[in-house]
């Protein structure tokens, strides 16, 4: 076989999966958790044409072009799918609007009798959209990039599930935790079987890495922590390696802290997310070390800019460096965060 075909029919993995895969890359992989949204003049002037927010998530022409909008303005190294973590209670039945300017609400699950309206199974047909938007961009993107689908944890979900809002709302959950565990379990076990069904059904689709967002689970204490996050997350990795074998996955316990060395012993991710105010060299201790660390630039810096930003980058370059790594920030973009700071931060990781 000549060498030339021989090329031809190599996928060259993109950083992203090199990473994951283990592997020190210098200058790291580098993407942005909300990468796409209201700070990109491109994304507020689609979205003021799209209706509403859900609208956009399950038009895929739309959901398609907002996904590839910050890549082709900032040649990042991973498209992450524009769509949102309560996708998956739409799909199991429960009414989810998005309020302009207040974020989601639900009708929540306070009791059985309200949980006992929720389906048995995640309707996989009302999120047909989702998965047609993933082969979209798969077929878009250069395959230098990796496209990364993602959840939210089962635990974060049922936070919004349970209080129908979010924000610092998740006492309800916690609190139906407390008094009624055998339920809360039955919730938690629902949403660990409907977040394996649209995981699979994202990377069947041409996603080439999966990332399960935690973002709330961080003020639980730790045997909250090791049951409702830490459990339920190594339970949807074994299940999605099951039928996807060798799927890439990150997992982000925002803000686990001290919990990370236990949490990350158990959960068989290929990264881990770490939040803004972890110290990195101590995840980097607690953490195998062939595992990948992702994160954690402050979002503040990047509003900040300048040289504020130039050492928040560095400083997370010389702690995660020499290990796998992904650079990213310790949580989304923020609403105003100045576009032309994220082409900065990008232009210094590169070292240029
Ligand atoms: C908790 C959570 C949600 N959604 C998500 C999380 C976990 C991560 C985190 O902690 O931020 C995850 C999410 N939400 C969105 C993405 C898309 C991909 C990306 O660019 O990262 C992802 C990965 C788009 C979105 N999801 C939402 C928007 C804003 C919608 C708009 O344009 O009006 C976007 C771009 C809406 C949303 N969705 C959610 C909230 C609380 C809100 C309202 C707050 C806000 O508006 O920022 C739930």
């Amino acid at each position: 076989m000549g060498e030339r075909r021989r090329e031809g029919r190599v996928k060259h993995a993109s950083g992203l999966i090199r990473a994951l895969s283990g592997e020190t890359l210098t200058p790291p992989p580098v993407w942005l958790m909300r990468q796409a949204g209201r700070y990109l003049p491109e994304y507020r002037e689609l979205r003021a044409k799209a209706g509403g927010f859900l609208d956009l998530c399950f038009t895929p022409e739309l959901a398609a072009e907002v996904t590839l909008q910050p890549i082709r303005r900032y040649d990042l190294d991973a498209a992450i799918l524009f769509s949102d973590i309560l996708v998956v209670p739409h799909a199991l039945g429960q009414e989810v609007r998005f309020v302009e300017g207040e974020g989601p609400r639900l009708d929540p699950i306070a009791d059985r009798k309200e949980f006992g309206r929720l389906s048995d199974e995640i309707d996989l047909g009302a999120l047909a959209p989702v998965y047609e938007t993933v082969s979209r961009v798969r077929s878009a993107l250069d395959q230098s990039k990796a496209l990364i689908g993602f959840c939210g944890a089962p635990y974060t979900v049922a936070t919004y599930m349970v209080a129908g809002r979010g924000g610092d709302e998740q006492a309800p959950a916690r609190l139906l935790a407390y008094r009624e565990p055998e339920l809360f379990a039955e919730l938690i076990d629902r949403l660990v079987a409907a977040s394996v069904a649209h995981l699979v059904a994202q990377l069947r689709a041409g996603a080439d890495a999966v990332q399960i967002f935690d973002s709330w689970s961080g003020d639980l204490p730790p045997g909250e922590f090791a049951r409702w996050s830490t459990a339920p997350i190594a339970e949807i990795c074994a299940r999605v390696r099951a039928e996807v074998p060798g799927a890439k996955i990150i997992a982000f316990a925002r803000g686990a802290g001290a919990k990370l060395a236990d949490f990350a012993g158990a959960v068989p991710a290929d990264g881990f997310g770490l939040a803004t105010s972890e110290d990195l060299r101590v995840a980097r201790s607690a953490v195998y070390a062939s595992r990948a660390l992702q994160g954690a630039v402050d979002p503040i810096a990047l509003v900040a800019g300048g040289e504020a930003l130039d050492r928040a980058v560095d400083e997370v370059l010389d702690a995660l460096g020499g290990y796998p790594m992904i650079l990213n920030l310790g949580h989304g973009v923020r609403q105003e965060t100045p576009p032309e700071h994220v082409a900065r931060l990008v232009a210094r990781v590169r070292g240029a």
